[in-house]
């Protein structure tokens, strides 16, 4: 939604695709679609798996660049549905990248990898050429795949493809199922919140990255993608193949991430302090973004508190202080 505002809003055209499926309210979805709706962007409703549908668009409109967002999110949640995340994060990507490399003109091709395929590595910051074979969920190994197979369709068709490591994006109309988010929900509501610790009770930490940072990384990525060489431009094998980290460079522990929501909140959290379970989380990230700086002058500006007080803000407008949708 945030990225197809800033495209919007500079003067670009913009087609949204998204399947509004359940993983987490639905109708938040849908309240977003009215925000971009309103901005005079036209949202298909349909799966990135339907190649008909995908053809069809792309037989309609000559897209210059694909950005493709969409994706199986979360990563406690393939414990429970792993199918889900082949499902969009490996077929959908390659339906999608079918489409693409198919079209006439090629699309340049910029797409969501993750933090979390960096997995058990323990030498921080993360850089990108680190080791990404030590995925600690299916949702980082899809992530992984996901690097992989853009790289075959890079090598063997030329398509021009971005990948962007994006690490714990947070912000107004985010996900209700991550923690500053959901801690929100439940401090407000006097419920008990969970907080995860590493081993010898230390504490995890994310390299938290506010939404609008991540979109000024989204568009200067977009606008230094080259065009595809392949199909459409006649030169098979010579296009760009990139991967960035979006990161904040600044990790936060997640007891002070409730800290600050505390603070904000003005409410008290009533924490369960327990050990990491195993289901897929990692320690901390940090991230090195010195590729991303020099390649497009990414530099994010938002720290935590500055990024949460204006969560908050939405929060509350949106839901209010008794967590009901009045959209
Ligand atoms: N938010 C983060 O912290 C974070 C961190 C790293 C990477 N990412 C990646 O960034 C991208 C955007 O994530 P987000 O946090 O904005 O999540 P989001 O839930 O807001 O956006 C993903 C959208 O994809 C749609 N979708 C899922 N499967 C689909 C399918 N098969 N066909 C069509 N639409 C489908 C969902 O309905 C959802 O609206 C994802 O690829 C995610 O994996 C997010
Ligand atoms: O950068 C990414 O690649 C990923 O970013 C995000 O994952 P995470 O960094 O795990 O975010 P999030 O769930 O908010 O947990 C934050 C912290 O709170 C801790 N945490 C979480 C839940 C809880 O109940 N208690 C708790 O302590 C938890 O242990 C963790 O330390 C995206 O969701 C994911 O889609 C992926 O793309």
């Amino acid at each position: 939604m945030h990225v197809s505002l800033a495209l919007k809003k500079r003067g670009d055209g913009v087609v949204g695709l998204d399947n509004f499926n359940n993983y987490y309210d639905p109708s938040l979805k849908r309240a977003r679609r009215g925000v971009l709706e309103n901005h005079g962007i036209f949202i298909v409703e349909g799966d990135i798996n339907d190649a008909a549908l995908l053809k069809k668009l792309f037989h309609m409109i000559s897209f210059t660049h694909v950005m493709h967002l969409a994706a199986q999110a979360g990563v406690r949640y393939a414990m429970e549905n792993p199918s889900s995340y082949v499902h969009s994060n490996i077929a959908g990507l390659v339906t999608l990248l079918e489409a693409c490399k198919s079209a006439e003109p090629q699309p340049a091709v910029v797409w969501a990898s993750s933090s979390s395929v960096y997995g058990l590595n323990t030498k921080v910051p993360f850089s990108e050429l680190d080791r990404t074979d030590r995925p600690a969920s299916l949702y980082a190994a899809t992530k992984k795949a996901g690097e992989e197979i853009t790289h075959t369709y890079n090598h063997i068709y030329g398509l021009s493809i971005t990948g962007l490591r994006f690490f714990t994006v947070y912000g107004p109309w985010g996900r209700p199922d991550m923690a500053y988010f959901s801690f929100t929900k439940d401090i407000l509501a006097g419920k008990p919140i969970t907080v995860y610790q590493g081993p010898k009770e230390m504490d995890l930490a994310r390299d938290f990255t506010y939404i609008d940072d991540i979109v000024k990384g989204c568009l200067g990525s977009l606008d230094t993608a080259k065009k595809s060489t392949g199909i459409g431009g006649k030169k098979k094998g010579q296009a760009q193949y990139r991967i960035f980290n979006l990161g904040n460079t600044s990790p936060v522990t997640v007891p002070n991430l409730v800290n600050i929501l505390e603070k904000l909140l003005k409410v008290k959290a009533k924490q369960h302090i327990v050990a990491m379970p195993g289901n897929g989380d990692v320690p901390f990230t940090h991230a090195n973004i010195t590729l991303a700086h020099e390649e497009f002058g990414y530099r994010p500006t938002t720290d935590l508190s500055a990024g949460l007080k204006k969560f908050v803000r939405w929060y509350l407008s949106f839901y209010g202080a008794d967590g009901v949708n009045r959209s």
